[in-house]
């Protein structure tokens, strides 16, 4: 559905060029969903907008639900649907007319246009909907609105872009469960970006990890995972004066990198954790250390992009990161 090869573009500033993406190979089959991931300012707009005809490439070749992007743009665009990160609808006009206006530019008639607004309507949880001013809608109602108006005029292959940024978390999962039917009920192909790691591992088939206009990773969730070796023990020690000896129990797991401390917290990863964590409490115990908690995480995506960077993938994070490696 997608092939890339080398696509670039350079923006040309009054500081100097900005090389925005720098020759980006991608493929997507017909049916995934795929997830663009990577922190602000890492090139992902830029290259969904190459990828929808709005932005032309400075280098590089694409073809695009079967047309090529630079010869053949207008074809790309009719076989296309774009959700922008700041929606296209306007405050004033009704949901519905708004959808049907849509289908008009793209060459659809209205009675078509309005049966299958309303068909989606339905789909996507918006019906009842049809009269209302788009500016009375709740935040995920309008983000909604926003993906009947890319699908309105059934393009086989989605973009969307950042599809839950700003929402709450139940309007983000209830939004997954309709990008998930795009896909199973509608056989569309789904191409979106997100800042969110707990996202893209709920909903995408694959990942692909772009950092500094370049892909540095692609897989699947699970595959991306399991390329960072082990999982992180996480102990809490009761009493601060306790760190220095759990650290040493730690230290002496099979296979443990060297563990590292942050206040009360000792954090070791070993490549498997399961297995050693009741041998380590049993020495804790036996010790008499006390702990006030104990963790095991698996690696998370945040992880792989640790190993990958040395960074977090969310903006400017340091190591002090959620636990449970869902994003901020
Ligand atoms: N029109 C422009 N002119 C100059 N530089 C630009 C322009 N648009 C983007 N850039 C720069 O290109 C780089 C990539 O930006 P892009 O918007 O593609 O990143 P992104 O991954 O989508 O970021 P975000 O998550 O913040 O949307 C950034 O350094 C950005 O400042």
């Amino acid at each position: 559905m997608i092939h890339a090869r080398g696509l670039a573009r350079t923006y040309k500033t009054r500081r100097g060029d900005v090389d925005a993406v720098r020759g980006v190979d991608l493929g997507v089959d017909a049916g995934e969903i795929v997830g663009f991931l990577g922190p602000n300012g890492a090139g992902k707009t830029t290259t969904l907008r190459m990828l929808t005809t709005l932005l032309r490439p400075t280098r590089g070749e694409a073809t695009v639900a079967g047309a090529d992007l630079r010869r053949d743009p207008g074809t790309v665009r009719r076989r296309i649907g774009y959700v922008a990160q700041s929606g296209s609808t306007s405050g004033e006009a009704r949901a519905g007319e708004e959808v049907v206006d849509h289908a008009l530019l793209y060459g659809v008639d209205r009675a078509t246009a309005t049966t299958r607004g309303r068909t989606l309507f339905e789909q996507l949880e918006l019906d009842g909907l049809w009269d209302r001013k788009c500016s009375s809608l709740s935040g995920g109602q309008r983000r909604r609105l926003d993906i009947v108006t890319g699908l309105i005029h059934t393009p086989r292959l989605v973009f969307l872009d950042e599809p839950t940024t700003g929402l709450d978390p139940q309007a983000r999962a209830n939004l997954w469960t309709h990008v998930r039917g795009l896909r199973d009920e509608r056989g569309s192909t789904v191409f979106l970006t997100t800042h969110y790691l707990d996202e893209a591992d709920a909903l995408c088939d694959r990942i692909l990890v772009i950092d500094h206009g370049q892909i540095v990773a692609q897989g699947s969730p699970e595959d991306l995972k399991q390329r960072v070796s082990g999982d992180a023990v996480l102990l809490s020690a009761a009493q601060t004066a306790d760190v220095p000896r759990i650290a040493a129990i730690a230290a002496q797991l099979s296979g443990a990198d060297a563990p590292t401390v942050d206040g009360t917290l000792v954090e070791v990863r070993v490549p498997a954790g399961r297995t050693l964590l009741a041998g380590l409490l049993r020495s804790l115990d036996a010790e008499g250390i006390e702990l006030d908690g104990v963790e095991l995480r698996r690696p998370t995506l945040d992880d792989v992009f640790l190993t990958l960077t040395g960074r977090s993938l969310r903006d400017g994070e340091s190591r002090q990161v959620p636990t449970d490696g869902a994003a901020a």
